[in-house]
This record gives C-alpha cells, sequence and structure tokens, in this order.
C-alpha cells in the first residue's frame, strides 16, 4: 500500500529536510501494526501520507486499492491522534456524527450509529455531555468512536494514549483491540512505547531517524492478548527483540 515512497520537506532550501527515504509498507486486512522509533524518524509524516493530508516526493501511497486522495475524499480511513481533538461545542455524540454527516447521512441513521458507536467504546451514557465534561481518557475514547463511525478499513493513530496515566493507557489498549477485532478494521499505530506496541501489534515496525527509513519488522505471536499476556514469557521475549532492533540488534525471534 505505501511503495517506495520519499518525502523531503523544504526541497532545494537550506533547511531541506528527507523525513522519509524509500518506506515500503503493506497492512494486511484486519492486521494491526505499529510503528515505532526514535523521534523524527518520520512516523507521523508516514501516516500522514497515509492520510492524504500531505504528498509525497517520490513514491505511491495506495488506502483500500485506491489513491490517497480518493480515499480520503471517501473516508476510507479514520483518524485519532495525540490531541482528541474533539469540538467543545458539540456534544459527544455530535461529534461522533460529524463524519456521518460529511457523508450526507440521514438524521436518524445518524444517530443510531453514534450511538452503536459510543456503545463500543463503552460511553453510551455520555452521548449528551460535552467534551470539557469528560475525562482523557473518555475524550480519548469518543475520538475513537468517531475515527470509526463510518466502518473505515482503516485505522490511523498517531500516539493516542500518550497524553493518559498508565492505568488507562492499558484499559484503552485492551479496548482497543476488543473493537479492532469486531470491527475487522486494519490499524496503523504510531507510538513511543516497546510495551505497548507488543501488546497491540500482530507486527512492530521499526523505524530509523535521517533519512526516516523501515530498519525491522518483528512479527508478534502471541497465543493470548489479555492482562495474563503482559506476564508471559514470550510478550518478554518480544519485548527484547522490539528493543535491540531499536539497537539495531538483529531480531532473534
Ligand atoms: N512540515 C514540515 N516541514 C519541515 N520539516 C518537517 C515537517 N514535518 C516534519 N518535518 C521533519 O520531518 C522529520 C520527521 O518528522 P515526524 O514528525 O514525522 O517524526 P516522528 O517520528 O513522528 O517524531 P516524534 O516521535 O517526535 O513525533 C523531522 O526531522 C521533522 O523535523
Amino acid at each position: 500500500m505505501i511503495d517506495k515512497v520519499t518525502k523531503v520537506f523544504n526541497q532545494g532550501r537550506a533547511d531541506e529536510v528527507t523525513a522519509l527515504s524509500e518506506v515500503s509498507l503493506t497492512v494486511g486486512d484486519g492486521e494491526f501494526v505499529s510503528l515505532i522509533g526514535p523521534s523524527g524518524c518520520g512516523k507521523s509524516t508516514l501516516l500522514r501520507l497515509i492520510a492524504d493530508l500531505i504528498e509525497p516526493t517520490a513514491g505511491t501511497v495506495r488506502v483500500a486499492g485506491k489513491d490517497a486522495g480518493r480515499a480520503r475524499r471517501d473516508q476510507d480511513y479514520g483518524i485519532a491522534f495525540q490531541q482528541a481533538g474533539l469540538f467543545e461545542w458539540r456534544t459527544v455524540r455530535r461529534n461522533v456524527e460529524l463524519p456521518l454527516e460529511l457523508r450526507g447521512l440521514g438524521k436518524a441513521e445518524r444517530r443510531a450509529r453514534a450511538d452503536q458507536m459510543l456503545a463500543l467504546v463503552g460511553l453510551e451514557e455520555f452521548g449528551g455531555h460535552y467534551p470539557a465534561q469528560l475525562s482523557g481518557g473518555m475524550q480519548q475514547r469518543v475520538a475513537i468512536a468517531r475515527a470509526l463511525a463510518v466502518q473505515p478499513p482503516l485505522l490511523l493513530m498517531d500516539e493516542p494514549f500518550g497524553a493518559l496515566d498508565e492505568m488507562t493507557r492499558e484499559r484503552l489498549q485492551a479496548e482497543l483491540l476488543g473493537i479492532c477485532a469486531q470491527t475487522g478494521t486494519s490499524t496503523i499505530f504510531v507510538t513511543h512505547s516497546i510495551s505497548e506496541a507488543v501488546f497491540l501489534s500482530h507486527r512492530v515496525v521499526v523505524m530509523s531517524a535521517r533519512p526516516g527509513r523501515i530498519t525491522a519488522a518483528v512479527e508478534v505471536d502471541l497465543a493470548a492478548r489479555d492482562e495474563a499476556a503482559r506476564q508471559s514469557d514470550a510478550y518478554f521475549e518480544h519485548v527484547t527483540a522490539v528493543r535491540q532492533a531499536l539497537r539495531g540488534i538483529p531480531a532473534s525471534i
């Protein structure tokens, strides 16, 4: 889906930056892929390219078999970023309804779908609240509900749990896995946390900086992804493999 993509910012100027160099990545149906790497290695740039918020300097991006612009117009992906990015003047339900409004769905259908999505993230009782009345973790769940409202084949997440405390973060990780399993959505998830990447992912893609490149991919094969899995030997082995890959040591799993 991403084929030999290079992104150069400020090309030809003194402050030229090659954020990504010949990056290729394909994500399968229902697959959960995490991107991890040092600050500035181009993780967010890669997500923004897939979302068609910026254009590649070279290479191609395809989402759901279409070029990135077409996929954006067809709402073939949902986005959730570190800041939940909710509209403060809209209720929770009307925030979730927003992408459905853009799709031109009627009021009753929008409302039913928004309520269904809020139930999925455990916030069915909060549809009439305003974002400021919710905790950070709840706001993040609303953002996930909004991203999934049009039932896109792909979910793009850029450190969505980065601003949350560890307990909330672990709870939302488990919830996200449940939601992805229920909806069959493919996910690309940017994180700085090795343990988060391993717990969530089928595959952890490791990047290096200057220029941003994919240097390794660690397949994560866990029997289960519940709380007990966080204590399992297999989990720790994969955490070690990702840590070594980040240091440039070839993975042994
Ligand atoms: N709009 C822009 N103009 C110029 N340079 C940019 C722009 N956006 C990103 N960059 C540069 O591209 C490189 C990659 O940035 P990016 O934000 O993708 O990294 P990242 O891996 O997501 O970093 P972090 O982990 O700190 O969020 C950095 O060197 C950054 O300074």
